[in-house]
């Protein structure tokens, strides 16, 4: 989602105050808000939400935000603070060096998305670096622009002559095998060759973890699958992503697919896979229309992916993790669960407490350390968290290695119309059921960290 059409130079300043209210203040000057509205209370209202839940991302940078009854549909404003700020004596306020304030129309229904957009894009080490580094508001201004979307494409690297050679053969295997698409992740890619435009009759879908509207060559696909946290392994999110193509309609279930890979961040294309969707996929789905639950979108399946690969990989402050979540019919899972622990959940805002919104990521790992399983509804409202979940017909025969946490993600997803994510705490796997159907979505081991 472009934000630059939202973003004004003149909204983009150096906050004098060293105080974390102060500074809010001083960008709420800066916005053009609606006659009616009250700027002091509106300051309030931002506070106390800050006290509640800090908005605080880590790296420097902190996107406080609030939905208005105001006419525009946005309106950011960016303080630069390169010596930090004081909040309430919180440490890690001492280490912001820049406030992303975010207003929102109460009425517009694109908050969620435009949320997630910005904390992806505050998750690209790169352009984070670029962005808190600035050493003057011009410089910042410019990055800010680079970073969401009008600046000029990244650098391209010279030596590509070997990724050339791949892509040419790709094309001759997409061509021989007859496979309809072509799949590149393109984080292990650099830039310098114009991918896209060696497969002129194919369709194009670039796999990335960049959050960048500014990102290299992302036009010239056809489209684009989101994915994060790579792991070091080539194509280790190949099912990732095409479940998540499939979902969102990118794919067919009847598509063969060339895939061309490399490890990530090394600027080598180095692998070729040709997949078949309808044979990788068929234990778990019998018809397109099975993949998602009725009531699933597409896009809150796509964050409880992103956030089981990132607890498999990374596990919990340093230590392996595991978890399970389910997700669907919450209405029908409910007869089958029994809260272990009080539910943490219980008396929030269905938006606050939404997977989709980015300051619960946070919140889910820290969550995913208690017994038990989370469920989550198909619009993305997190219901509870250390869930026990107690499901009849409870497989009797699971791969080796997999145990109770395992079964009952099995059988909830025959219980109920719902899809149970598991990642393993033992072997870091990342496992999707589906009407008791396993489908490994991130091998044994597989690019784990911890
Ligand atoms: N029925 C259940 N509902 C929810 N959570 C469960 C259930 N059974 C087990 N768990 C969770 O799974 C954890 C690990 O259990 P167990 O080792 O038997 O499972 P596993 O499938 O081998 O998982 P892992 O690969 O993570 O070890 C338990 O400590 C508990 O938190």
């Amino acid at each position: 989602m472009r934000l630059d059409r939202y973003i004004s130079k003149t909204r983009i300043i150096d906050v004098v105050s060293r105080d974390f209210e102060g500074a809010l203040k001083e960008l709420l000057e800066v916005c053009k808000i609606d006659a009616g509205l009250d700027r002091k209370k509106l300051l309030a209202d931002l506070i106390s939400r800050e006290k509640t839940m800090t908005t605080y991302l880590g790296s420097g940078i902190a996107l406080p935000h609030i939905r208005l009854p105001m006419k525009r549909n946005y309106i950011f404003a960016i303080g630069r603070c390169p010596d930090g700020m004081e909040f309430e004596g919180h440490e890690e306020y001492r280490d912001l060096r820049l406030i992303f304030l975010l207003l929102a129309s109460e009425g517009e229904n694109s908050y969620l998305n435009v949320l997630a957009s910005l904390a992806r894009t505050f998750q690209e080490p790169t352009t984070v670096e670029m962005l808190t580094d600035s050493p003057d508001i011009d410089t910042l201004r410019k990055s800010v622009s680079v970073a969401f979307g009008k600046g000029p494409d990244k650098k391209r690297t010279k030596d590509n002559k070997f990724n050339r050679l791949i892509l040419r053969e790709a094309q001759k295997v997409a061509s021989g095998a007859k496979c309809s698409s072509v799949l590149i992740f393109g984080d292990t890619f650099a830039g310098g060759v114009d991918v896209a435009d060696q497969f002129d009759n194919f369709k194009t879908i670039l796999v990335t973890q960049s959050g960048s509207e500014a990102s290299l060559d992302k036009k010239s696909f056809n489209a684009v699958i989101p994915v994060r946290s790579f792991s070091s392994n080539r194509l280790s999110q190949l099912r990732s992503a095409m479940l998540i193509g499939l979902t969102r309609g990118i794919l067919k279930h009847n598509e063969r697919i060339c895939c061309v890979g490399g490890i990530p961040q090394t600027n080598q294309f180095d692998t070729l896979v040709v997949v078949d969707v309808e044979r990788e996929f068929q234990s778990v789905f019998t018809r397109q229309a099975d993949m998602l639950p009725a009531t699933v979108k597409p896009e809150v399946l796509e964050r409880v992916l992103a956030i089981a690969t990132e607890l498999s990989v990374e596990g919990r402050e340093g230590r392996p993790v595991g978890c399970l979540f389910v997700l669907g019919d919450v209405a029908q899972v409910k007869p089958h669960i029994k809260q272990l622990v009080l539910n943490p959940f219980y008396g929030y805002d269905e938006e606050e407490r939404n997977i989709l919104n980015p300051f619960m990521d946070e919140t889910v790992k820290e969550y995913s350390s208690l017994d038990g399983a989370f469920t989550i509804k198909g619009d993305g409202a997190l219901e509870s968290a250390g869930s026990l979940i107690h499901a009849p017909n409870y497989p009797s025969q699971l791969p080796s290695g997999l145990g109770s946490r395992h079964a009952a993600g099995a059988a909830i997803s025959i219980a109920a119309d719902c899809i149970a994510i598991v990642v393993s705490e033992s072997t870091g796997q990342v496992t999707l059921f589906r009407r008791g159907q396993l489908l490994p979505l991130i091998e044994r081991g597989v690019g784990r960290e911890v």
